[in-house]
């Protein structure tokens, strides 16, 4: 079974590209359900609006309002200990009340400050989500803003799994890498990181994942009629417009400090 995390479970595991683009390969699925449950419901625009809600103590949007509150929990309960994991707004979060679990620490330490989930979180509202929604309020806003985070940490996730792609990639070519992160020359990482065709390759999967999870499923022979839950060109966008140049900015964000 393709591991699902980029941080290797046991110290003893290599990290190796292969096995990372395994796990990116994996994440996909995460992401494409996650769209497809957003999708369940419309835009539901009020949840968005500042203050619309009126929660006493309270400044912000209701979807704000519940994803700082869910974090909040998992803090206790541990998820940010986790090198995978970046909080939306890691300001005042609580210390874990668990016993922590050791993560074997692959990444270079200065790697743990990027955090890019305000520029996610700006293009999901603002770019992507009207595109994929229809318009219109149900009413279910606790739970549209449930599965608003289920995409939001998918795909912080994946983007932020740059920083292990970034390590791979530093530890097999040293030497290339070295001379541009002592300049600090962001176009020569950047070209060195990109590789065209993969790109290419993901764009087509995520389509054709969204496609195939999509479908209507019946038990006689009749299809459902080649209806998606949600447009499978949507998926494609998503990662040509902002996961894969995300993830290559946190590449590049990282290997600037892997010498520090
Ligand atoms: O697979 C890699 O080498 C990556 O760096 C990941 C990724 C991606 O985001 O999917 C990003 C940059 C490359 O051009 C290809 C793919």
């Amino acid at each position: 079974m393709a591991n699902v995390n980029c941080n290797p479970n046991s110290a003893s595991d290599t990290l190796t590209l292969d096995g990372i683009r395994d796990s990116l390969i994996r994440q996909e699925d995460s992401i494409v359900f996650s769209l497809i449950e957003r999708a369940r419901f419309p835009l539901n625009g009020k949840m968005y609006l500042h203050n619309h809600a009126s929660i006493p103590g309270f400044s912000g949007s209701l979807v704000e309002f519940i994803v700082r509150e869910t974090e909040d929990v998992q803090a206790k309960a541990g998820r940010y200990e986790n090198p995978e994991e970046n909080p939306f707004f890691p300001e005042n979060l609580p210390r874990p009340l668990v016993h922590p679990h050791k993560y074997p620490k692959v990444l270079h330490p200065s790697g743990a400050s990027i955090n890019m989930n305000k520029a996610i979180w700006d293009f999901y509202f603002k770019e992507f989500l009207p595109l994929l929604v229809s318009d219109g309020d149900d009413g279910n806003y606790a739970a549209t803003a449930a599965s608003d985070l289920a995409c939001l940490q998918a795909l912080s996730r994946r983007i932020h799994c740059g920083k292990y792609v970034a390590e791979v990639k530093f530890r097999d070519a040293p030497n290339e890498y070295e001379g541009p992160i002592r300049s600090q020359e962001r176009d020569t990482l950047m070209e060195l990181l990109t590789f065209k065709a993969v790109e290419e390759q993901v764009k087509k999967r995520v389509e054709k994942k969204a496609m195939v999870f999509g479908q209507e499923v019946t038990l006689n022979n009749t299809s459902g009629g080649g209806k998606h839950k949600i447009d499978p060109s949507l998926a494609s966008l998503l990662y040509d417009k902002w996961v894969m140049p995300l993830t290559k900015e946190v590449e590049v964000e990282y290997l600037l400090r892997r010498l520090e």
